[in-house]
């Protein structure tokens, strides 16, 4: 945690040297106001001599004035590393989840995720406000004002003394009671996240299950197991405060009586005793304020864990150094004997040893039940996932071996589930191409079959879309994915089931129209529907992770009895015969 927190901070050093030059500044003239007071009654007031109080008055205020610089320079100072340090740490996060593969992405859960970028980076910032507000000056000040309650009166400093070791106990105990509460806390935050994302992901099939009930008492589980830790973690503090204050009273009366009989015997002066009490107000009180910044400890401590945790995974699927970003000819694939299983089930490949070569201007389809495999083996050509065995190459080379962007800049991948960010439609097409001009984006929609609807919009190309893409049908999301696809014009096209939510008539005409731009191209196509592939040059039939049939749509009907079947349950008797 403090490693954490040292290495961000030290990117503040000018900073931090305000801050040190502030804290200690403040101390020294906190401390130094109680003698200046002592010296005005014992020296002024008990003379009766009004000019050397005024003067010390004079003096007092100027004192308290720079003290209050100090106190504002300290702030400022503290405010300027907490702040930085927060959006450095969020900012790392970020980059570190980018470059994520989604093996590391489904060990830490997506919820986990974004709790540590907001909720840890919250806790951590927290934590170092308090530690450089209070971490330093409280410290100093109780040291040195422990050095002059001995020097003012060493016999009254021995109560002070013993309230210490107390002190120190109790602040020990509700540390280690605390560290456990704080993780699951934490965790319990996790689990919330988790089920709010899902539930309001999900709102609408919530709704039409009606699980409303079952969903507001699966978040009440959690909210209320959150809400105990929180109480628990808040007793522990209601209990602590007064506990010390109690315990504070105790020695002031002691003080103070002790005191009284000592100016009484004529051994105490009545300023001294005043500075003296200051003192050990100092003293405790910076003491307790210190304590406060460490029962903050174990839950930043948590958090920085978290973080750091995050911070160090190192992606399974990176980037190699000097990876191929050239090649001689483009969009020749080769899967050889490949097989693959997902991380954790190496005992149960989703592929096994399929081989097949795509070459460019051809256009190879998959068909095959659900969950044969066919979306696996389209997302190992972007290394989404690495093979478990065998390999996959492209333009003669391992796609291990490439430049990753480079890599994924020869593949324009249409995924599944369309997915769109929030924004205008221009831009979520330059998601493609980053510098598309007007017609390049109004060319890849017209031919994705998207600009009907779009130039039927108001505003046009710079429509915004929702979050997720809400405010579009699942049609038109796909089209804009296909459009985003086929802006960056890439040497290998890979169309996830992306047809699935168009009709007939414009899955038709899409492909028609793809026809065209594709013809330089390597285009793979996941499919459901035999009407969607019946045209491409080879289709892959797969079932259980294992190809069982390879061919045009005519040889497949005659030697494959798997695709006869599902053509059959799709086309007609004439249209089978076709
Ligand atoms: N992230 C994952 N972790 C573990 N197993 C997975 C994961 N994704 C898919 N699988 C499993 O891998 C198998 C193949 O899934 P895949 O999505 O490739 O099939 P598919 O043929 O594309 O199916 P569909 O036509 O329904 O989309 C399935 O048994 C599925 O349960």
């Amino acid at each position: 945690m403090l490693k954490l927190m040292w290495r961000y901070t030290m990117r503040y050093k000018g900073f931090v040297l305000m801050n040190l030059i502030c804290a200690m500044g403040f101390v020294l003239i906190e401390l130094g106001l109680p003698t200046l007071l002592a010296q005005m009654i014992d020296e002024g007031a008990k003379n009766n001599d009004v000019a050397y109080v005024e003067k010390m008055g004079w003096y007092m205020l100027l004192v308290v004035l720079v003290g209050i610089l100090l106190n504002i320079g300290l702030g400022i100072s503290t405010a300027r590393i907490t702040s930085n340090i927060t959006a450095d740490i969020r900012d790392d996060l970020f980059a570190k989840t980018q470059t994520y593969s989604h093996i590391e992405y489904e060990q830490i859960g997506m919820a986990s995720l974004i709790t540590r970028v907001t909720n840890d980076a919250y806790q951590i910032m927290l934590f170092l406000q308090n530690i450089l507000r209070m971490g330093l000056v409280t410290p100093l000040m109780f040291g040195m004002s422990l050095f002059m309650v001995f020097r003012t009166s060493a016999y009254l400093g021995m109560f002070v003394l013993a309230a210490l070791p107390i002190l120190l106990i109790g602040v020990i105990a509700i540390a280690k009671i605390s560290d456990p509460l704080s993780k699951t806390q934490q965790t319990n935050l996790d689990k919330m996240n988790s089920i709010l994302r899902e539930n309001l992901s999900g709102l609408r099939v919530i709704r039409a299950f009606v699980k409303e009930d079952f969903e507001e008492k699966r978040f009440a589980t959690v909210n209320d197991a959150y809400a105990t830790s929180s109480k628990k973690l808040f007793w522990l503090m209601a209990f602590a405060q007064p506990g010390f204050f109690f315990l504070f009273n105790i020695v002031m009366i002691v003080i103070i009586w002790t005191g009284s009989i000592q100016i009484n015997q004529g051994s105490l002066e009545v300023g001294t005793l005043i500075a003296f009490i200051e003192y050990i107000f100092h003293a405790l009180f910076s003491f307790m304020l210190f304590a406060t910044v460490f029962m903050l400890y174990p839950r930043a401590a948590v958090s920085a864990g978290r973080i750091e945790e995050a911070l160090a995974i190192e992606s399974e699927i990176v980037s190699p150094k000097n990876g191929i970003t050239q090649t001689k000819t483009a969009g020749v694939l080769s899967y050889q004997n490949v097989t693959f299983a997902y991380p954790g089930q190496s005992e149960t490949p989703v592929i096994r040893t399929i081989s097949f070569t795509a070459n460019p201007g051809e256009t190879v389809a998959f068909i095959g039940s659900t969950g044969s495999g066919k979306s696996t083996l389209v997302q190992l050509i972007p290394r989404f996932f690495d093979v478990s065995a065998g390999s996959i190459e492209l333009d003669g080379h391992d796609v291990r071996a490439y430049d990753l962007p480079a890599l994924r800049n020869k593949i324009g991948y249409v995924p599944q589930k369309a997915v769109l960010f929030s924004g205008t439609i221009a831009e979520n097409l330059r998601y493609g191409k980053e510098d598309a001009t007007e017609e390049e984006i109004l060319a890849a929609l017209t031919l994705a079959q998207a600009m009907e609807f779009v130039s039927a919009l108001p505003e046009g190309i710079d429509t915004q879309i929702s979050e997720g893409g809400s405010n579009l049908s699942g049609g038109q999301k796909q089209r804009l994915a296909i459009a985003r696809a086929i802006i960056r014009h890439p040497e290998v096209y890979i169309f996830d089931d992306s047809f699935s939510a168009l009709d007939y008539q414009t899955d038709a005409k899409l492909r028609a129209a793809l026809y065209d731009v594709t013809r330089q191209a390597t285009v793979l196509i996941v499919a459901q529907r035999v009407g969607t592939i019946r045209h491409a040059d080879k289709i892959i039939v797969l079932n259980e992770g294992q190809v069982v049939g390879t061919g045009t749509h005519e040889e497949l009907l005659e030697t494959c009895p798997v695709y006869y079947d599902i053509a059959s349950s799709q086309l007609t008797e004439e249209e089978l015969k076709k």
